[in-house]
């Protein structure tokens, strides 16, 4: 044993991973050479750097296995050259290495530099397989369980071996019924490798950002630190055609004691108990006897999660907690890196929640704070959400399950990360505080429900003192008609003088801006208004209560979002969910994966760009749902007439640089039709981070019309 309690403590954060000290050993002693025994960057983010390594030297092993193989499949290739008559024997080496590389790491040729650790990731042999075999199919899905970063082997009655078949679920579904295809899984009881902390991280530019605030150190309980997103997750070099190579998130929660349905506790103790779901969801019961989150109780039924009619008058809220039991407030996002160690990110409501907080409006600890979040709870062996969940998309993120059906083909989604708020992904600036948010800005002396009080609060100064949603939770037909007309009939747009989407390509020669929507902004009640988190203004930050599905669409748009349930008019159905990027990141991701990606998921948040104050720096937000997001990232295009409306939300930043962008139907849709959206694409614009793609909304409004019969990608020039 060690003397050095450093050492012991690096073997003890190691060994809460699932890590043996011997492996631990001699990668420590490379990371202590390597920072010449600076023992900080080290520890910082409870052991990162540390954990990355190990892991890395274990996919370097992997990928050393895999050459031998190669090796020995080239010498095998040369004997079946000669003796064509043994070409079984090939193909079983074949089989062994699809078998033996079950890590898609993101690189780290850094990590790779320093610590003379190979990094290569094992290249998946997707391509030699034979097509649409049931091996291949369960190979995909291997790599969606891996994605989905399962800490824990998965037991065989968890997992449901495929045979090739679809699961198949199309009878719309009564509202409180749940929809539970039985999904294909196919797993080999295997130890996953995806338990690896975080893969992209840089250890020649360990943790230079200033921190913000001084914060109490977040308590270290038996589950693991959280790790922030430092560096880019996935570069170009991670893609090898369509299929992205899927590590482990950047961001992971392990195995949190409790789940979701041990909740209930008590609005004054939030914030003081031990050991509560940290999880960023929001999770909140509500006693409103017919507003909308009555209506969502009810739906709830759907999902494991669902509180009980007793738990009716408690709210749920989840906070980071110190180590003096307070809640935490999550710091600027820059701050954060230095600060969360041991902590886990939460949800916005998480960082400045709590009441304590809110009489104390100490300014240095009035925190700044930052959308940061990190959505799992990663289930612990014997959660019920293990692997059975596979599912719910969510994963028991939401507080409904939606679950997914191809009854078309053999076609899986393509694995992402889902989370049920978006999460800044590296030099997005979200920062704020909420001393600075001002009376205008909150409705601090409101108590209840605000929208059942006779005079509206301030929280309706943008929407000419009037609430927008009724006390049923659904948008008012006005405001709706007002929102949608903006968008159609002509669209208003308004033009940037200097447009920041146009700034990012860094051409010589800046083009003029292509002009952005002017849209309606809703403004949600919020963690410093007085009001409770029942108040009927504040609906999207509740959550999707809607029954979908996301399904294989027939029209060759890929995966699409659908409602079991009839929806009506103005209905909130989900919020687009992904990374926060700039616009500059999101340009060079964009840039990056133009040709590997089939499909692709930015948004860009452009609003307000007309008022002061929306660009920060001169830098637009923009969100990409490529490897995070949420179910709204199934939702497709459709021309004009689509059913849903993307309505801009201020919940927390009033200056708009960042919003929520919130989905509302702009009509009643029935049950089993597909939810689409206006990507508000031009097709005629080679030049968009959206992807071009041959439109096949069947709108007769279609703008892509013309363009119908000529080939996907022939838009591009490139
Ligand atoms: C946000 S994703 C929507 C979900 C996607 N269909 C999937 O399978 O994951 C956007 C992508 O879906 C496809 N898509 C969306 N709407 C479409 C449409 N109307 N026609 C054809 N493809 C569409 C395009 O490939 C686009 O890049």
């Amino acid at each position: 044993m060690p003397t050095d309690p450093r050492v012991t403590a690096a073997f003890r954060a190691m060994k809460v991973l699932g890590i043996k000290e011997v492996k631990v050993k001699p990668v420590l002693k490379k990371l202590l050479k390597l920072y010449e025994r600076n023992w900080e960057l080290i520890e910082a983010e409870n052991y990162r750097v540390l954990a990355d390594a190990i892991f890395d030297e274990e996919d370097s092993k992997v990928e050393e296995q895999k050459k031998r193989c190669n090796n020995a499949d080239q010498e095998e290739e040369n004997l079946v050259h000669h003796q064509p008559e043994r070409p079984l024997k090939r193909l079983r080496l074949r089989h062994q290495e699809v078998q033996v590389s079950p890590t898609h790491n993101t690189s780290n040729t850094m990590l790779g530099d320093v610590a003379g650790i190979v990094l290569k990731r094992p290249k998946l042999e997707e391509d030699e397989l034979p097509e649409t075999s049931a091996q291949q199919q369960s190979q995909k899905m291997t790599e969606m369980l891996e994605f989905r970063a399962e800490p824990y082997p998965i037991s065989p009655q968890h997992a449901t071996r495929n045979k090739g078949k679809q699961l198949v679920l199309s009878k719309p579904l009564a509202p409180g019924e749940r929809s539970d295809p039985v999904s294909p899984v196919a797993v080999q009881g295997k130890r996953y490798v995806s338990e690896r902390v975080s893969n992209a991280l840089c250890l020649k530019e360990p943790m230079t950002h200033p921190v913000a605030v001084v914060l109490p150190k977040p308590k270290v309980f038996d589950c693991h630190g959280l790790i922030i997103p430092k560096d880019e997750p996935f570069t170009d070099d991670m893609f090898d055609g369509d299929m992205p190579h899927y590590g482990v998130p950047i961001a992971m929660i392990h195995p949190d004691p409790l789940s979701k349905g041990e909740l209930p506790v008590e609005k004054d103790e939030i914030g003081k108990k031990v050991g509560e779901d940290t999880s960023s969801q929001y999770i909140e019961t509500e006693s409103r006897a017919n507003g909308p989150v009555a209506l969502s109780s009810e739906r709830r039924t759907n999902g494991e999660f669902a509180p009980s009619l007793q738990e009716s008058s408690s709210e749920l809220a989840v906070s980071t907690l110190g180590e003096d039991g307070s809640t935490n407030v999550i710091p600027t996002l820059s701050g954060l890196d230095d600060h969360v160690q041991g902590s886990k990110r939460t949800s916005f409501d998480d960082c400045v929640v709590s009441d304590q907080e809110k009489k104390s409006e100490d300014p240095e600890c009035t925190k700044m704070c930052g959308l940061v979040v990190v959505p799992q709870c990663e289930p612990v062996p014997d959660d019920s959400r293990s692997f059975n969940d596979i599912n719910d998309v969510t994963r028991g993120e939401e507080r409904v399950r939606i679950s997914w059906v191809n009854e078309l083909n053999s076609e899986f989604p393509d694995p992402f990360r889902y989370i049920p708020h978006s999460l800044v992904f590296k030099n997005a600036n979200l920062s704020f505080s909420l001393s600075k948010i001002g009376d205008e800005n909150c409705c601090a002396t409101c108590n209840g429900d605000c929208i059942s009080g006779s005079v509206p609060c301030c929280c309706t100064r943008m929407t000419g003192s009037e609430f927008v949603y009724s006390s049923a939770g659904i948008l008012k037909e006005s405001f709706l008609d007002e929102c949608i007309s903006m968008t159609r009939h002509p669209p208003c747009l308004i033009y940037c003088k200097e447009c920041p989407l146009e700034r990012v390509k860094n051409d010589d020669c800046l083009e003029p801006c292509k002009g952005h929507l002017k849209r309606k902004f809703i403004k949600e009640c919020w963690s410093k208004c007085g009001c409770s988190k029942q108040c009927g203004n504040r609906v999207v930050q509740r959550g999707i209560t809607c029954n979908l599905q996301v399904y294989f669409t027939s029209e060759e748009k890929g995966w699409g979002l659908r409602t079991l349930e009839d929806l009506p008019k103005g209905t909130f159905v989900c919020e687009y969910v992904g990374e926060i990027l700039t616009s500059m990141e999101l340009y060079e991701r964009t840039v990056k994966t133009a040709k590997s990606r089939k499909c692709s998921y930015p948004v860009i948040l452009d609003a307000d760009w007309s008022s002061k104050g929306s660009l920060m720096n001169g830098e637009a937000l923009c969100l990409d749902a490529s490897h995070y997001g949420n179910v709204a990232r199934f939702i497709n295009h459709r021309c004009l007439d689509a059913n849903l409306i993307e309505i801009p939300v201020e919940v927390e930043i009033p200056d708009h640089h960042y919003y929520h962008l919130a989905f509302f139907t702009t009509r009643k849709v029935k049950a089993m039709e597909e939810l689409t959206w206006d990507y508000g694409i031009d097709f005629n614009d080679i030049d968009q981070p959206i992807k071009p793609f041959q439109c096949q909304c069947g709108s007769r409004f279609c703008r892509n019309m013309k363009r119908s019969n000529r080939s996907r990608y022939m838009l591009r020039s490139s």
